[in-house]
């Protein structure tokens, strides 16, 4: 996870936003002038995330994200404003600030801020693990059968599942693995620039199109364009990309000839595209292209047996991050761990043990560092829901009249799930 590097001249704040950065379990670095700040943009990696007041007493914030910008990093920049500066701050979106907050509101608006911007941010190079659920498995069975082949892949699953890992899996295993992958989150295109992004443009072809630029299909050429949010991709460039797909031809913005590469596609999504189409959002001819084969990832809470294993893998990369050595989590925390729904998926679970093993002062993680995003579900309700599952367990093999696989087809789950949960919750039901 980057560090948040904090551009402050009044020392006061500045520590009291370090320490609630530090409360959080980020990592921060502070400095109060422009040429400190500039020290540090030497060493920026591209994950670390900038807080920056406007005024400074070398310079203002808004020069330095400019020599930062200048310099080709593309971190996230969020300036830090008094009241009387909106007007300022507004100038600083427009040269590439991702947000401003007002100083008063800091504490409330930082911290979804730095949430949604960690995502972007977050490295592709950090360590995967493999996951030994039977629904994983089934997905690397998919995984392998798909990849070697050139067919568009749709990947289905809820936000944090890992789509964006398999979509760098399926590539790694492909025949295109010495070829680039090029990871695009559609949602950040805006409607007047997302074809220039994907299709690149001619110089002067719109209004600060200073020069020629090469888009995403270009760049992705011979290899992979992993198209995350689809759904969201602006309407008047879905025709473009059925294009692309169909012919592999494609016409830069401004541009009076077609060009040709061969990209293979993987688009992945957290929304009914269904529902996206009958309310006219999505093309439905776009979305038969995509979905040549399909992966649909399982969430986290229907994956128990990956928990554990993935907090404890989680353990491992914050110990090496924060040089402590925790052992493991207690049985309380263990329980917690499981009980909990994780709606953010492994996302979620990544930064909870994270945040966990920062707050851990002895060699356990204990119940009470653990801090989820929503409210737990008491020991009861998790206790109904269970309940709830293993009464629809015996009626689908009533159902079937004891036939596994038929009752794993009527539920919707594989067979070696099923079996799982039939010796998880003690089913007795003959074959
Ligand atoms: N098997 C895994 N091992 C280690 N980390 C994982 C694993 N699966 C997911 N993660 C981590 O969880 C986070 C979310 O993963 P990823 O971005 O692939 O999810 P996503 O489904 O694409 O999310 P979104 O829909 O929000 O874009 C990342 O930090 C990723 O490194």
């Amino acid at each position: 996870m980057g560090r948040i590097i904090v551009i402050e001249d009044n020392p006061v704040f500045a520590g009291y936003v370090c320490g609630l950065l530090e409360s959080k379990g980020f990592q921060s670095v502070s400095t109060s002038t422009c040429n400190g700040a500039r020290k540090l943009f030497s060493k920026v990696r591209e994950d670390d995330i900038v807080l920056a007041d406007l005024r400074l007493p070398d310079g203002d914030g808004i020069a330095l994200l400019e020599e930062l910008r200048r310099q080709g990093m593309n971190n996230p920049y969020i300036v830090m404003t008094d009241y009387d500066e909106v007007p300022t701050a507004v100038r600083s979106m427009k040269s590439g600030a991702e947000d401003y907050i007002p100083k008063p509101l800091i504490e409330a608006n930082l911290f979804p801020l730095l949430k949604t911007l960690q995502k972007r941010t977050e490295r592709h190079d950090t360590p995967i693990y493999e996951r030994q659920s039977a629904a994983f498995r089934e997905i690397d069975r998919r995984i392998r059968l798909v990849a070697p082949t050139n067919m568009n892949v749709l990947i289905l699953g809820e936000s944090g599942t890992g789509k964006e890992h398999i979509a760098g899996k399926i590539h790694a295993r492909s025949k295109r693995a010495g070829k680039p992958f090029v990871a695009v989150d559609c949602g950040l295109l805006s409607k007047e620039l997302a074809a220039s992004a994907l299709f690149g443009h001619e110089k002067g072809a719109f209004t600060g199109a200073e020069s020629k630029k090469q888009g995403f299909w270009e760049e992705a050429a011979g290899g992979t364009l992993f198209l995350d949010e689809i759904g969201n991709l602006p309407i008047e460039v879905q025709q473009m990309l059925l294009r692309a797909l169909e012919s592999k031809m494609y016409r830069p913005t401004g541009g009076s000839k077609d060009k040709r590469a061969d990209v293979r596609i993987i688009a992945a999504t957290n929304e009914n595209l269904q529902v996206a189409i009958t309310e006219k959002r999505f093309r439905a001819d776009l979305y038969q292209r995509l979905k040549e084969y399909t992966l649909h990832i399982t969430p986290l809470r229907e994956c128990k047996e990956d928990i554990i294993p993935l907090a404890e893998f989680f353990l491992q990369l914050a110990n090496e991050e924060f040089e402590k050595q925790v052992k493991g989590f207690d049985a309380e925390a263990r329980k917690r761990l499981l009980a909990y729904t994780w709606g953010g998926n492994v996302r979620e679970l990544k930064r909870v043990v994270h945040l966990a093993v920062l707050h851990t002062e002895g060699d356990t993680v204990t119940a009470d560092t653990l801090e989820f995003d929503e409210m737990p579900l008491t020991s009861d309700a998790s206790l109904e829901m269970d309940d709830m599952e293993k009464k629809q367990i015996i009626r689908a093999l009533e159902q079937a009249k004891g036939n596994r696989k038929l009752a794993a087809a009527l539920l919707g789950i594989g067979r070696t799930t099923l079996y799982n949960k039939i010796r998880l919750y003690g089913i007795k039901y003959k074959e």
